[in-house]
């Protein structure tokens, strides 16, 4: 146990979650695992409850707020108070409440209150990501607590969910036999997501009477989580300016410290909008969060005849959309089917008071924005425009249409200026290194026809088919024992044509298809120096029915193609076993009809990722195959995913060879048919795994002038 770790004394006032937390990470990292264990969990419970404190007392100071507000001259019209008069009142409310919270925390904290529990924003983030988690995690599985170590994986998994290490550590904890199922549950996910998930749930299944219930529930506990999440915005934080910029003691620097400070806070509560919308391990959040949720209450109280509940929720959704034509419509209809007025009726209070509150900090953000040139992302969607400077109108339109859940797909870019393009038309580069977040990377669309992905689909299909006949029934990934692996190289291909086991059109595409990605390839990445393709691939992945649930492999693990990838050192060693003379990766995808199995990029420490790739018929996507790319897949979860893969070499000495050969074979005249039963015997397959085929070449130019036999390896 390392010295000077700080003491836990059960029913003691809290202490510094900076502190607590630093300690603990000491304690983990000199294995003692015990202390670790206290130290991180004295740290979140400590933080939680500064929050709750600043959260009381947060709601008792809000009057000191409303009071300040509600002196202002003219403050709920535009053009309200001359910009000085603003200035002086955002002052006074920031001081009176800043007073009224550090009485208040101060009492229930003790003495120093918030200060002395400082949290910093690199705690707030760790804390938001889940990070202790991962610590706890691996302290408890020290500890032999293997319930606890699961609970703990699961609850920063759902977090982060690609993270890597975490997708293995969660599969051998699946694998333990001593773990149990009920053991995965998340320590931390927000009640209010539980809530919504299953009122949705029962929506779906037309059961409004339970949803109900449910839907409530979640609406309230979003309002909850938003003001706990609020709270945490107030009290001595790390400021971001320094010392000496605030420190200048004149009293025009001394109120631009405060204004700017309340600034911050008014953003911080801001950002709580999005924060609550967005779902434990998703980065964007559900657009319109609150709105819909009423949409969705009016809804399903209409549906059972809650009327005037049904008219207390559209009326709210007005709030937020005083325009909205079918909250209006439907509005109306509540009304008529109601008979009889009632005056009384009129939207929420909790919502009311919700909009209300969020209008009078989007004005004063807005104006912060405008006159003190400080930045303020609105998150909500709902913002009238008349609440929105003139001026900075086009700017905010400009971003919204860039929000991440409606983004659309970039423009694809016309190679123009690459002197093969003639030979292909119609592809399109859909994405560069830089969009990809890489050096060397590339994804190009347009590459086949449906037509021609459904030719070389079936190609895979008919050859695994004749496996399967002859017995050779297919196998197991080499890299997920839940998926099968069927692979076909450009000769076996050809061989089977001659078979006529599949049809030679498909075979021929295969060959052309390879010389089309190399092309592209070469002029994209290596227009000085021709490329040569080395191995030709064509790869169906298929998941195993009923071996899916709570799968937590990948189908590729995270790996470069021509180095041995070190992810402790983000190190890649160019040295076999590896394939080192590949220098150019492609693959060119066949079809999109199955789940999962998108390609990503990860970091070269092979847990973060930093672009994934939706495969779908004729995209390419092309990358130097150093430890520049790291990459994987994804478990392919349900049906077929079928890929071309391809690899290119600037060495002439590894140049495929079948490739050529198998172009010989498709040229000559076909031969008699007697040896297809001899062919058919051969087929079982032992070892089918796909290896380089320079190797495998002597058998078959031992056979040359005779129809060469299919191989066993594939
Ligand atoms: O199928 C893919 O998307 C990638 C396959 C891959 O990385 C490989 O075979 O080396
Ligand atoms: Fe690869």
């Amino acid at each position: 146990e390392p010295p000077g770790l700080a003491t836990l004394s059960p029913g003691a006032p809290p202490q510094a979650p900076d502190l607590l937390y630093a300690d603990g990470l000491r304690a983990y990292s000199a294995g003692a695992w015990a202390p670790a264990v206290a130290l991180l969990r004295e740290a979140m419970r400590s933080y939680a409850e500064l929050g709750r404190t600043r959260q009381d007392c947060g709601e008792r100071c809000a009057a000191e707020l409303g009071a300040a507000l509600r002196d202002a001259p003219g403050s709920d019209s535009r053009p309200g108070p001359a910009p000085r008069a603003w200035e002086r009142l955002l002052l006074r409310a920031a001081l009176r409440r800043a007073e009224c919270l550090s009485q208040c925390v101060a009492q229930r904290l003790g003495p120093g209150g918030a200060a002395r529990l400082r949290v910093g924003s690199a705690l707030r983030d760790a804390f938001r990501r889940r990070e202790p988690y991962n610590y706890l995690q691996r302290a408890y599985y020290q500890l032999k607590k293997l319930d606890l170590a699961a609970a703990a994986a699961h609850t920063f998994f759902v977090a982060n969910p690609t993270h890597l290490q975490m997708r293995e550590d969660m599969a051998k904890y699946r694998r333990m036999s001593r773990v149990r199922q009920q053991s995965f549950r998340d320590l931390e996910t927000p009640p209010h997501w539980a809530a919504y998930d299953s009122g949705l749930e029962l929506l779906g299944r037309q059961e409004a009477e339970l949803a109900l219930p449910r839907l409530e529930e979640a609406l309230q506990e979003s309002l909850a989580q938003m003001e706990r999440c609020r709270a945490g915005c107030e009290g001595p934080e790390e400021h971001q300016r320094d010392e000496e910029e605030e420190g200048t003691g004149s009293q025009a620097g001394l109120y631009e410290a405060i204004a700017g400070h309340w600034i911050q806070v008014l953003q911080c509560r801001q950002r709580c909008v999005g924060d609550t919308a967005t779902r434990p391990g998703r980065s964007f959040p559900v657009p319109d969060f609150l709105p819909s949720q009423l949409r969705r209450l009016h809804e399903a109280h209409a549906q059972v005849g809650n009327l005037s509940q049904a008219m207390e929720n559209v009326l709210s959704v007005l709030l937020f959309y005083p325009e909205d034509e079918a909250a209006k419509e439907a509005l109306k209809r509540y009304q008529a089917q109601l008979g009889e007025p009632r005056p009384g009726l009129g939207p929420r209070e909790d919502i009311r008071r919700f909009v209300l509150r969020s209008l009078g900090e989007k004005r004063q953000l807005y104006y912060a924005m405008e006159h003190l040139g400080t930045s303020f992302k609105d998150p909500d969607l709902w913002t009238p425009a008349a609440f929105i400077p003139e001026t900075l109108r086009e700017k905010l339109r400009e971003d919204q249409e860039h929000r991440p859940w409606d983004h659309e797909p970039p423009q694809p870019k016309t190679l123009t200026n690459w002197k093969d393009v003639l030979l292909m038309e119609g592809v399109t580069l859909t994405q560069d290194a830089r969009q990809l977040n890489g050096s060397e990377r590339a994804v190009l669309d347009g590459l086949l026809t449906t037509a021609e992905c459904g030719v070389l689909l079936q190609l895979a299909k008919d050859a695994a088919e004749a496996g399967a006949r002859s017995g050779y029934r297919g196998r197991r990934s080499p890299h997920s024992p839940h998926e099968r692996f069927e692979g076909l190289t450009v000769l076996k291909a050809a061989q089977l044509a001659r078979a006529g086991a599949v049809g030679t059109q498909g075979a021929k595409l295969l060959l052309e298809v390879s010389e089309r990605v190399r092309t592209l390839t070469q002029a994209y990445f290596s227009p000085e120096r021709p490329l040569h393709l080395s191995f030709t691939h064509l790869v169906c992945r298929t998941a195993i029915e009923g071996e899916q649930e709570q799968r937590m492999d990948l189908s590729h693990p995270v790996h470069a193609d021509n180095c041995v990838l070190d992810p402790d050192t983000g190190e890649c060693w160019r040295e076999p076993p590896a394939y080192t003379y590949r220098d150019y990766s492609g693959v060119l995808y066949l079809n999109d009809d199955f789940q999962g199995g998108d390609l990503f990029f990860t970091e070269p420490n092979a847990l973060t990722v930093r672009a994934q790739v939706r495969p779908r018929c004729g995209r390419l996507v092309a990358f130097s195959s150093g430890g520049e790319n790291p990459h994987g897949v994804w478990a392919v979860t349900r049906g077929r995913r079928c890929a071309l893969a391809l690899w290119h070499t600037w060495a002439p000495e590894h140049r495929e060879q079948e490739w050529t050969e198998a172009k010989e074979l498709l040229q000559e005249p076909e031969e008699e048919e007697e040896e297809e039963e001899e062919e058919e015997e051969e087929m079982p397959s032992k070892d089918p795994s796909p290896e380089p085929p320079s190797r495998r070449l002597q058998r078959v130019q031992d056979k040359a002038g005779k129809l060469p036999r299919v191989r066993e390896e594939l």
